[in-house]
């Protein structure tokens, strides 16, 4: 099994975890975890569910904190910084269970998510292209929104301001394919705008037509990284890493 052949190649990435070790009560749930993201493009983070996916977003937004270990974003040592901080200095966080305010309308949601200031009405126009739905309900309970729904505003608060780079947790899980579509769609036009993006996707379609870059976990640890079209195109590799070929998933 290759150890983090392309690590090298990578020139100043915009976040760079090094060695993190992070427990959850008494469990030790990251036990070393290597992973750079280059700047510009989608780097995926791929591996059997319980492997630390999650986890390791979760401590890099600072939900968890690495006991050991560095996390450096954009060059700075984010490691012991408060999670309003390190979201504050650029990191645009999507989590797994949408994060959004059930009981504030969609308006709401995304006016506490602009975090530097007033909506900028061009990025707005350009998510309700993206998220026309977003735009009919906009005066409505976010709580009452479909889930495929909840999770564009979801998306959409981190796309409302331009970010350093965005940590997208699962985007499409548990929707139908129309608005799988929609949404792989939404996050293809942020990467052609340039954006950094550190994605946990399980749905094989997805990671193969956005990922650039693609890091494989198992137990706590990243034990493959390299070019998403290298994993994509090697079944083989693809059951090495992860006991099953993405295709058959
Ligand atoms: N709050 C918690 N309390 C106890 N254990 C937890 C907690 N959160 C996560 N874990 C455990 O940590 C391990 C890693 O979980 P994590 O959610 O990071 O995995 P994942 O790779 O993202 O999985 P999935 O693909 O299923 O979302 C799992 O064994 C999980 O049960």
């Amino acid at each position: 099994m290759s150890d983090l052949p392309h690590t090298e190649t990578i020139g100043d990435p915009i976040l760079r975890i090094e060695g993190i070790y992070t427990n959850i009560a008494q469990y030790h749930i990251l036990q070393g975890v290597d992973l750079n993201v280059p700047r510009g493009g989608v780097t995926m983070l791929l591996g059997r569910n319980g492997v630390g996916k999650t986890t390791t977003l979760r401590s890099v937004i600072g939900h968890w904190r690495a006991h050991r270990g560095r996390i450096l974003f954009d060059g700075d040592d984010i490691t012991r910084i408060p999670t309003a901080n390190i979201a504050r200095s650029g990191l645009g966080f999507v989590p797994e269970d949408m994060g959004i305010f059930a009981d504030l309308t969609v308006e709401e949601n995304m006016v506490l998510a602009a975090v530097s200031g007033p909506i900028d009405p061009a990025r707005l126009d350009w998510i309700f292209q993206a998220f026309p739905p977003l735009k009919t309900f906009w005066t409505s309970e976010a709580g009452n929104l479909s889930g495929g729904q909840k999770q564009m505003l979801s998306i959409a608060r981190a796309m409302i301001e331009e970010r350093k780079l965005y940590l997208i947790d699962e985007p499409t899980k548990g929707l139908a394919p129309a608005i799988i579509s929609t949404m792989a769609r939404a996050l293809k036009d942020l990467k052609d705008q340039g954006a950094s993006i550190l994605m946990v996707e399980q749905n094989f379609a997805v990671a193969k037509a956005l990922g650039d870059t693609a890091n494989v976990m198992d137990d706590g640890r990243v034990i493959w990284s390299g070019e998403m079209a290298e994993l994509a195109g090697d079944p083989t590799l693809q059951e090495q890493l992860m006991g099953l070929s993405m295709e058959a998933k």
